[in-house]
């Protein structure tokens, strides 16, 4: 036993002297500009991940270029790239420069040994199997889940009991509302990330998470808890981590199995019950698909194609499980965020929203003119205008601001764009060495043309398309080659019925000085005038309460945030009871 506290002190030291070493022995990147470490122990590698998402990577493509030379621990290298050749070269190189192994452990971790796991054969067997489900068809075949969902008019009361509890939570917002001087935060990407937990549970497996309804789901909450604790990282927390990054991969697998770190046990907490809830559900899918009664959930659809696989190429049950978290873990809060960024940049560019908000009306009015009530994913995508508010939002604000590659051979990347050695040689490739860790910077990438948020720029052709290199609109957000996103094409159509529906019913308001003018849910524009200091937050709904000034004023005196996840059914049937005559002459007194 006595031995055990000096290997302690003895893994990290030959690790140390093993970094090094290697720094020395192989092709040398030393000569590509980039900035100055912190220190020798950290490098650079605070400022890349503790300041505010990709401002790091902004600053140094500003100022080195797009391919950015940056120290990581005890004086290693990694490049940080946004060069859009370099970044086809990359995705298109097969497995020869794969997902970094420290990375692809790490989501095992989160998701199980499922698809964003693999690498190499393993990847390509278990892509294969998936995207039976991916397709488009099957996308534009949720279309109709995703309308339902994100139409908030009467989607919360479904059954008399949870009527009961939404009366109750909606009676206690308002007091507790009101209690507390006229204003609240509503947390909106909470709203929609429980918003797309519950879809995505639909789509993925026809199963009702209910995380909108139910704030005590275990499940819901389990995995709402793994991003977070993955974000922001001590400079300790960095430091181990990148010095782990330099393990064998048996080594880095037993770190992430058992290491004492908190998120590493929050995650593998998530993982124990995502595994028990998966269980149940494919065994229902096998047991549904033998009985002929398969469904079209994309659970159904790869439990449907294993099935019919040859044995070789087929998930193990291990495997089929995985692919439920992976899904989960990377359906929800991916397209929750978007929506988010979305809502904040139509609160900073009001033009913006007026146009989306013209074009969804149009659109509605030709969706009833044919008798329909809901939109499809025609009508989605004869919506020019609000596709590029889509693309630009996916362009500015990527959620998956960057991606870790590693070459697994010594390699030579072509550039778009020269670089000027800091021995002042200009090159057009860049000889890199196996083991070279390569950041991929999506959100530097999606820059490079345009540095300010105008969906103009999807409709009147200003968009650069020299080097083909993402999925959807040329952009990096949904990556890129064999690991693409295989979810992009649900995403989009996803986003977009949120979008959509939650512009026809939401009052979003940039004030200018004292006034805004919003658009009502009827389509017709109302300028409210506020009182001074008065707050608004974005996304919510206000019950607005003031004078009428004229036809299409109100001056208002107060305003009370009711959130984003109003049951407008429930709204109106209040407001009648308050002007029923036996109650609105002791609620109201004249003059009010
Ligand atoms: C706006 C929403 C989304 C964004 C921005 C996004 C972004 C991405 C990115 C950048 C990757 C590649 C990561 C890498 O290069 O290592 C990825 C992979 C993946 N995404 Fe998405 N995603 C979104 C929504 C979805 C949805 C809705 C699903 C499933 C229903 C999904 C499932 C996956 C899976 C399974 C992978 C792994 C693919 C592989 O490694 O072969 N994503 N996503």
């Amino acid at each position: 036993m006595e031995s055990f506290p000096q290997s302690i002190f003895a893994v990290p030291l030959i690790l140390i002297v093993y970094t090094i070493y290697r720094q020395w022995t192989r092709i040398s990147v030393a000569d590509v500009p980039g900035p100055e470490p912190e220190s020798f122990l950290l490098g650079c590698l605070p400022e890349m991940l503790q300041s505010q998402v990709a401002q790091a990577d902004f600053k140094w493509q500003a100022r080195f270029g797009h391919v950015v030379r940056v120290k990581g621990i005890l004086g290693s290298d990694r490049l940080l790239i946004s060069d859009p050749k370099a970044i086809q070269y990359i995705y298109n190189s097969g497995h020869n420069i794969r997902k970094q192994g420290f990375r692809s452990e790490l989501t095992r971790v989160i998701t199980g040994p499922g698809l964003a796991w693999a690498n190499n054969e393993i990847h390509r067997r278990q892509r294969k199997v998936n995207s039976a489900a991916f397709g488009t068809n099957e996308a534009r075949s949720y279309v109709p889940i995703f309308v339902a969902y994100a139409s908030v008019k009467g989607k919360l009361i479904t059954t008399p009991s949870s009527h009961h509890r939404h009366w109750d939570q909606l009676s206690t917002q308002w007091k507790e509302l009101l209690a507390i001087d006229m204003s609240a935060v509503v947390n909106t990407p909470r709203w929609f990330s429980r918003f797309f937990l519950d879809v995505i549970g639909e789509v993925a497996f026809d199963y009702q998470f209910s995380a909108t309804d139910d704030e005590d789901d275990p499940f819901a909450i389990a995995l709402s808890s793994v991003a977070p604790g993955l974000t922001i990282p001590s400079k300790l927390a960095i430091f181990i981590l990148a010095l782990v990054e330099f393990l064998p991969p048996k080594m880095i697998h037993l770190f992430m199995e058992y290491a004492p770190v908190k998120a590493l046990q929050n995650s593998r907490r998530v993982t124990r019950i995502a595994v028990g809830v998966a269980k149940d559900l494919v065994d229902e899918k096998a047991e549904a698909l033998i009985a002929g009664k398969g469904k079209r959930d994309i659970m159904s659809l790869l439990v449907k194609a294993n099935a019919s696989a040859n044995l070789r190429m087929n998930l193990s049950e291990t495997e089929m499980l995985a692919q439920m978290q992976t899904i989960m873990q990377a359906g929800h809060e991916t397209t929750a965020n978007t929506l988010s960024w979305t809502m904040f940049e139509l609160t900073q560019h009001p033009d913006v929203q007026s146009k989306l908000r013209a074009e969804i009306r149009v659109a509605e009015s030709a969706m009833h003119a044919r008798g329909a009530t809901e939109f499809t994913y025609v009508d989605f995508e004869a919506m020019p205008y609000t596709v590029a508010v889509m693309k630009e939002t996916l362009r500015f604000h990527p959620v998956a601001y960057s991606s870790v590659r590693e070459a697994a051979r010594d390699e030579v990347l072509p550039l778009s764009t020269p670089i000027v050695t800091k021995s002042g040689k200009t090159i057009t490739e860049l000889p890199i060495p196996k083991d070279m860790i390569l950041v991929i910077s999506n959100a530097g990438y999606n820059r490079l043309d345009a540095q300010v948020f105008n969906p103009e720029r999807w409709l009147n052709g200003t968009v650069q398309t020299t080097t083909s290199v993402g999925v959807y609109g040329n952009l990096m957000t949904f990556g890129s080659g064999h690991r693409a996103c295989i979810g992009w094409r649900i995403a989009v159509y996803e986003y977009q019925a949120f979008l959509v529906e939650l512009r026809k019913v939401t009052l979003v308001a940039q004030f200018m000085g004292s006034t805004a003018t919003v658009a009502a849910p009827d389509g017709e524009e109302v300028t409210v005038t506020l009182l001074p200091d008065t707050h608004m937050a974005p996304d919510a709904y206000y019950e607005v309460i003031g004078s009428v000034v004229n036809p299409t004023t109100i001056k208002m005196y107060q305003c009370i945030d009711m959130g984003t996840n109003l049951d407008m059914k429930l709204v109106d049937d209040t407001i009648k009871l308050m002007h029923d005559q036996r109650f609105y002459a002791k609620m109201f007194s004249p003059g009010d």
